[in-house]
């Protein structure tokens, strides 16, 4: 069974996966935030330094689309397999608003026949190996019977399923009947993401799904970024490698942006689900939040990381 670093739009760009993968081992693949398609081509220099294979050398990257439109996912789709990736994967989970209104993502889940036509067009005209990311339907879980057999026309790569619907966004739990019907009925290997954020709550769902694929772990590997080697190994996360895994990704966020704002932005983002770990996170999560200014900041890092070796 594999596990993959799920996408974080925001927070997995490339800087950062590069210093995860420095840092930690065990994962199989690292899967690119979405980058959104236009009619116009790649439209941000970002969203292609993001996936360029001279920025993702130390690991196996899977790019990501968001996309309702299969002539533009072609187009995008041609351009990667070009930079030499073997698999595209397609964003059909997003619950964002502003991405469910066009109608993409988790949106595009609401119109089979559109999705059913998209992906035929798709899947007739690009050779290369497509995955799917996708929740179980825009509101009630009843529509993933349907969805299903859609995916299951076409030779898709992996099923990654998130099991819940759009409406749910993160909250409720995801729906494990649901997924174990559609560990059952897909012609395709499936994986599993959503909530894993320890080694029991993995060895709960593989013991009940022993024949997945590959499970994904997005937050549960922010909040403890040694998750998979010690799935894989049983090797805990060390504080002084977690230490260096925090400087170095530090240090890279304040190489690449001038100015205190955009370096606190990215720290704090990532703050949200690492000060879990750390004795007394709720007032400290809270002095992090507040911070202005990049030397006020290192203060407190360095308070958390010294109560964190006292504890
Ligand atoms: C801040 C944030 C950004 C996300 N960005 C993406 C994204 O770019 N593409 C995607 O497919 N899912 C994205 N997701 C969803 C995650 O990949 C994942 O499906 C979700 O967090 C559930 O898995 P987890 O419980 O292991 O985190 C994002 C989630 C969060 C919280």
């Amino acid at each position: 069974m594999e596990l993959y670093f799920a996408p974080l739009e925001g927070i997995t760009g490339y800087v950062y996966r590069n210093v995860h993968a420095r840092h930690f081992s065990g994962i199989d693949k690292y899967f690119a935030p979405f980058i959104s398609t236009s009619s116009h081509g790649f439209q941000k220099r970002k969203e292609v330094r993001d996936i360029l294979p001279e920025n993702n050398e130390q690991m196996h990257l899977v790019p990501q689309l968001l996309s309702n439109c299969a002539q533009d996912f072609i187009d995008y789709g041609r351009k990667i397999y070009e930079l030499g990736y073997s698999e595209i994967n397609l964003n059909l989970g997003c619950p964002s608003r502003t991405v469910v209104s066009k109608g993409k993502g988790a949106g595009f889940l609401a119109e089979p026949e559109a999705l059913d036509r998209f992906l035929d067009q798709v899947f007739s005209q690009l050779k290369g190996k497509i995955s799917i990311k996708t929740r179980i339907g825009k509101d009630d879980p009843e529509e993933f019977f349907g969805l299903m057999e859609i995916y299951n026309k076409y030779p898709v790569s992996e099923l990654i399923i998130h099991p819940r619907t759009q409406t749910d966004y993160y909250k409720n739990k995801p729906n494990l009947k649901v997924f174990g019907e559609a560990v059952r009925h897909s012609r395709h290997p499936v994986c599993y993401n959503g909530d894993i954020c320890t080694k029991e709550e993995f060895d709960n769902l593989t013991e009940r799904f022993p024949n997945l694929q590959a499970v994904m772990i997005g937050r549960g590997f922010l909040k403890n970024p040694a998750l998979a080697q010690e799935i894989v190994m049983g090797e805990h996360l060390k504080i002084t490698v977690l230490k260096q895994y925090h400087d170095e990704l530090y240090q890279q966020y304040k190489e690449l942006f001038s100015g205190d704002k955009p370096v606190l932005f990215k720290m704090k983002e990532l703050w949200l689900y690492l000060i879990e770990y750390f004795p007394e996170y709720e007032k400290y999560g809270k002095r992090i939040k507040k911070t202005q200014r990049l030397c006020d900041y290192e203060g407190i890092a360095a308070e958390l990381f010294s109560r964190l070796r006292q504890s």
